[in-house]
């Protein structure tokens, strides 16, 4: 029925560096070029783990100019997913914080697998940082205004049986079933003609990417004086000595 499957495997932690996002944008162009293709399913490869979200080494310690091109590739995936003209299915076979999470919102329909390890939200501000406008605007087009506003202050990263409850995800399904359940879900989505299915996601959508596409450039610059400053660097240093110090 014309459905890939892009399978993130970035090991440890399939973090979003600037080579798998490159890569994801080129991978989606080709799909969305060939007709074949009307439906992905994005997945993870690394057992437990969807996506650790955005790659915090590409945030830290470098030039502007990479932070500029950071920053430019992390909206151009963003935009890419959200308005992609094939169906896309989340199979969530793992943790997926903030990037992790945005990365999975972007797509039509969400399946979590039932373990309560695999937590997902967006928990920029457990890091000293915080999740830009259409970060927000995402989470809000998806779990409404008055949950969105509670997690993204509080961080919160929610098990599957709260994300299915807020609306996060569309199904909670054992482990084991994730991939069958993508599939089933896939076809039910593919039976309604592309055309009518197309215009009315643009529809729903345009307006939210609208906002990031008419100041790209503006929020590159935002995103710089941000990520350069003192204190957020400070943060996001903090953050990852902890992660590398839990092991010891
Ligand atoms: C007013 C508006 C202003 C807006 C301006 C813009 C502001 C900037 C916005 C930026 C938005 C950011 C979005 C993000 O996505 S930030 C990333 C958030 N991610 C996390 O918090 C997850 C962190 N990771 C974990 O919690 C765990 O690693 C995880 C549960 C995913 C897996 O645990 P596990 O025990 O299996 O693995 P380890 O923790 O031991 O990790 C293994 C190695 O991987 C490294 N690691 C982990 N996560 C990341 C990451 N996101 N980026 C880079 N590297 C990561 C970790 O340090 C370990 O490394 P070592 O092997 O070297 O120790």
């Amino acid at each position: 029925m014309g459905v890939a499957v892009i399978k993130l495997k970035n090991p440890p932690v399939n973090s979003l560096s600037l080579e798998v996002l490159t890569e994801f944008v080129i991978s989606l162009e080709k799909l969305e070029n060939d007709k074949t293709f009307r439906g992905v399913i994005v997945t993870s490869d690394c057992p437990g783990i969807f996506s650790a979200g955005l790659d915090l080494t590409e945030m830290c310690g470098k030039s502007q100019a990479h932070y500029a091109e950071y920053w430019r590739a992390v909206q151009e995936l963003w935009l890419r997913l959200y308005l992609s003209n094939l169906v896309l299915i989340a199979a969530i076979n793992g943790v997926s914080p903030a990037g992790g999470c945005l990365m999975s919102l972007t797509c039509d329909y969400r399946v979590l697998a039932d373990n309560p390890k695999y937590n997902m939200g967006l928990n920029e501000t457990l890091l000293g940082i915080v999740a830009p406008s259409w970060f927000k605007d995402t989470l809000v087009n998806t779990v409404g205004h008055r949950t969105a506003e509670r997690a993204l202050q509080l961080g919160l990263l929610f098990p599957p049986a709260e994300a299915l409850r807020v609306g996060m995800v569309d199904q909670v399904v054992p482990e084991d079933q994730v991939h069958s359940t993508a599939l089933s879900v896939m076809a039910q989505w593919l039976a309604v003609p592309d055309h009518a299915r197309q215009l009315t996601k643009n529809l729903m959508r345009k307006p939210t990417a609208d906002r990031l596409v008419k100041q790209r450039d503006a929020d590159i610059q935002y995103f710089l004086r941000f990520i350069s400053r003192d204190s957020i660097q400070k943060s996001l240093r903090v953050y990852l000595d902890k992660l590398r110090q839990k092991k010891g």
